[in-house]
């Protein structure tokens, strides 16, 4: 068996809609002259999106999201391409992290593709003279997007930025089923423990939480779900979820995964009444939602009893197990790769497109939040269903007829 020197060249084969985009724009190369600062999950998937920018004629600068998700062979395969420079490597500390996204900043790029808003956020707070400079940016994640809305709020924000976190063709294939899939996945590796059987507890039931729940309950697992919004927790009971307060949860839960985007979901209180044995762990972007200093200063002793599980003995004697530290389980557990490589696929697509729209279209758009233009969407949508060989219907001209006749002149009745 041998392996290849390309780490990309399995992803390619996955990423078909990418690889598309690369094969339309590599003649006309028309982000050429313009340099991208990218900031991702640097794995293999990753990788295909800063060639496919690349060969669409972008100079790219890319660095991480998140300080332990990086695969140093990919950032070395991109590292040694003309046109690509890294500004990451695996294993870096916090501060290494923060520091690698300041030095891609002073680069003066012109357009910023983010990842929980980090290059965003960072430029305007610490380098404004270069974000006056900045042509517009694209946000990829929830708790991003959330970052961006308080940066409009507060009147700060000085580009247009696209929202691709809320394109139907990232969030309701990325977030419901790379991140269901991916987190259990991760959870099940790290412990080599099974799902079935397991009561999970599922903290917050939005697109991530949904995939999450649906996914383990598809494993044999009991879900319970917690929330704090009526009308998600009323879905997740009429999914056929039980849905708890964490503190009647927490006394129940074996396997408990955070996607709220909020922090301290499970704190002291609900560690206080955890059973022996349970398995923390956290889907959402930051490592907040799980308070990790109140169960170091809750527990008496801490180990490693495996590879990427932190265990916690508490007062009296029983074992919290939390995975990944805290951080997003699914990409920065031992084994971890992110989602699978057909899902990141059109998450990245978009990502493209938002840096294409942005930066080739005439729009003349303000500082702001924006929609990406929804016929791009489906754009996307088509392109992705023609890699998967999937024919759909096209409306008939009886069928426009009827849905513009609001008098109904033409109807049977
Ligand atoms: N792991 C990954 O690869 C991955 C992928 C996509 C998104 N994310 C992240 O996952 C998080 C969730 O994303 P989403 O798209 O599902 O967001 P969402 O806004 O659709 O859902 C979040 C849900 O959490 C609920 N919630 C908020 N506070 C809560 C609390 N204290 N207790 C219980 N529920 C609470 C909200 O009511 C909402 O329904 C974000 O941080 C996002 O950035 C992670």
């Amino acid at each position: 068996m041998s392996t290849t020197d390309d780490p990309l060249s399995w992803a390619r084969e996955y990423t078909p809609v990418l690889q598309s985009l690369g094969d339309e724009y590599d003649d006309e190369e028309p982000l050429a002259g313009y340099t991208i600062g990218l900031a991702t999950h640097m794995e293999a998937v990753s990788g295909c999106l800063v060639e496919t920018l690349a060969r669409a004629g972008a100079e790219v600068l890319f660095t991480a999201s998140e300080p332990q998700s990086t695969h140093g062979d990919v950032v070395q395969y991109l590292d040694d391409q003309p046109g690509i420079t890294a500004f990451v490597r695996e294993g870096m500390s916090d501060a290494e992290f923060d520091e690698a996204q300041h030095e891609l900043l002073e680069r003066e790029p012109d357009f910023l593709l983010d990842d929980g808003c980090e290059l965003i956020a960072k430029v305007h707070d610490e380098h404004p003279e270069i974000a006056k400079q900045i042509l517009g940016g694209g946000e990829q994640t929830t708790a991003g997007i959330t970052r961006a809305e308080a940066m409009e709020r507060d009147g700060v924000l000085e580009f247009p930025v696209y929202s691709v976190n809320d394109t139907p063709m990232k969030h309701f294939f990325d977030n419901v089923h790379g991140t269901g899939e991916s987190a259990l996945v991760n959870v099940s590796i790290t412990t080599n423990t099974v799902i079935t059987g397991q009561t999970v507890v599922v903290a917050g039931y939005g697109y991530c939480g949904r995939g999450i729940a649906r996914k383990a309950r598809g494993l044999g697992a009991q879900t319970v779900v917690t929330e704090v919004e009526p009308r998600k927790a009323l879905q997740a009971h009429m999914d056929g979820h039980r849905v708890l307060s964490m503190p009647e949860a927490a006394e129940i839960g074996d396997i408990f995964i955070t996607s709220t985007g909020t922090r301290d979901v499970i704190r002291r209180e609900h560690f206080e009444a955890m059973q022996d044995g349970a398995q923390l762990a956290n889907a959402g972007h930051f490592d907040v939602e799980i308070d990790l200093d109140g169960l170091a200063e809750y527990a008496e002793s801490v180990s490693e009893p495996r590879e990427g599980i932190t265990r916690y003995t508490t007062p009296d004697g029983r074992h919290l197990n939390l995975l990944a530290d805290g951080r997003l389980v699914n990409l920065t557990g031992p084994a971890s790769d992110g989602h699978p490589a057909e899902i990141i696929d059109t998450t990245h697509a978009m990502m493209f497109v938002a840096a294409d729209d942005l930066l080739t279209r005439d729009h003349d758009l303000g500082p702001g939040l924006y929609a990406i233009p929804d016929r791009l969407d489906r754009q996307m949508a088509e392109r992705k269903l023609e890699t998967l060989d999937i024919d759909t219907d096209a409306v008939t001209e009886k069928q426009v007829a009827y849905a513009e006749d609001w008098r109904n002149e033409g109807s049977a009745f």
